[in-house]
């Protein structure tokens, strides 16, 4: 939408074949984005054949099924193919352009992350994002001279790896800072989340070689502070759901729309572990999402850590 509010020509891939016909038809996406009324720019189908011909995608599956979408239709896609999933593969623990290159490597990747709620960027509202090319300025030079708008502003960088990390721990980090807020535990606990999740996603993106200052940009720290300070996200408004006592499985269960850091927990600590990077807080939403520990003993628990110096590393 915000590519199409100006006429430019959009075409749009749903998985459904009745979310497309409404947005053909009705302009709206009622299932997944209620509120915005759809340019007539966009053309939506449930075909993705005729796709793998196009110069660009935008490729905004969630997480765990970008593996499935592009290895299918798009396997032999070789234009440019912008990652927009935030998300580490369940099982390979492998980040999303592992996963597009092993399924579909004649594209030519880049990854597109930082504060983006949705329905925002659909009203035309003010959006920076960090915009990570593989190929460097060539295809920077391609790309942002078909995304940027008047109110949407990609910043460039060549940090494919640490651009993906941000965007992949901030919603781990977003569900704690939701159970933070659902059990009233005030602004200062929140901001320590956020301060010590931000911790944990450098030390976790360094031990991947990740770029610091790409994590302390839009697509890191930027995205962690958006998602862990409201509602708008799902991932926080899991954490809160989840500081009711509703069980992870019940809440995951009843969901239609995509939590993506209940996926990346389980396999986020079991990189950080086997690295041997401490990422407590990550441990604790693993806990609580597995039903392994109550939302008590998870705060408990946090909170009862031995004192430390703030800058430890690995
Ligand atoms: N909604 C947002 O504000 C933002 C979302 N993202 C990322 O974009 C990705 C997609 O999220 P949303 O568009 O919000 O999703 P959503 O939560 O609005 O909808 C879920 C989507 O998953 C699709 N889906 C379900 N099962 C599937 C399967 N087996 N194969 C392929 N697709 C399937 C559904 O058709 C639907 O389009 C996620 O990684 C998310 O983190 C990134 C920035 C902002
Ligand atoms: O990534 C997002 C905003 O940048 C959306 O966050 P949620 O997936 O938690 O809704």
């Amino acid at each position: 939408q915000m590519l199409a509010a100006d006429g430019a020509p959009v075409s749009l891939w749903a998985r459904e074949e009745e979310v497309a016909n409404a947005i053909n038809t009705t302009r709206r996406n009622a299932v997944y984005l209620p509120d915005a009324e759809l340019s007539p720019s966009i053309v939506a189908t449930s075909e993705l054949a005729a796709f793998a011909g196009y110069d660009t995608l935008l490729i905004v599956t969630p997480a765990q099924h970008l593996g499935s979408v592009m290895g299918g239709a798009l396997a032999d896609f070789a234009g440019d193919a912008v990652l927009c999933a935030k998300g580490i593969e369940a099982g390979s623990g492998r980040l999303m352009a592992e996963v597009a290159h092993d399924v579909a490597p004649k594209a030519q990747l880049a990854v597109l992350s930082g504060p983006t709620f949705a329905h925002e960027v659909a009203e035309g509202l003010p959006t920076a994002v960090t915009l990570a090319c593989k190929r460097g300025d060539a295809q920077w030079q391609r790309l942002s001279a078909q995304i940027a708008r008047p109110s949407f502003r990609p910043y460039y960088s060549d940090d494919i790896v640490g651009a993906e990390i941000g965007g992949a721990v901030k919603n781990v980090l977003a569900i704690a800072c939701g159970v933070v807020d659902g059990l009233a535990l005030g602004q200062n606990a929140r901001a320590a989340t956020i301060a010590r999740g931000y911790a944990e996603m450098l030390r976790f993106g360094l031990a991947r070689g990740a770029q610091a200052e790409t994590l302390s940009g839009l697509c890191g720290l930027g995205d962690l502070v958006l998602t862990c300070s409201s509602t708008s996200s799902r991932n926080f408004s899991l954490g809160r759901a989840l500081a009711k006592g509703t069980p992870a499985s019940e809440l995951m269960a009843s969901r239609r729309t995509v939590a993506e850091g209940a996926f990346t927990a389980p396999v986020l600590k079991a990189l950080a572990d086997d690295m041997g990077v401490a990422m407590p807080i990550t441990d604790a939403v693993c806990g609580l999402l597995a039903g392994k520990v109550s939302v008590t003993d998870m705060v408990r628990d946090i909170l009862a850590r031995p004192l430390r110096t703030e800058m430890e590393t690995p």
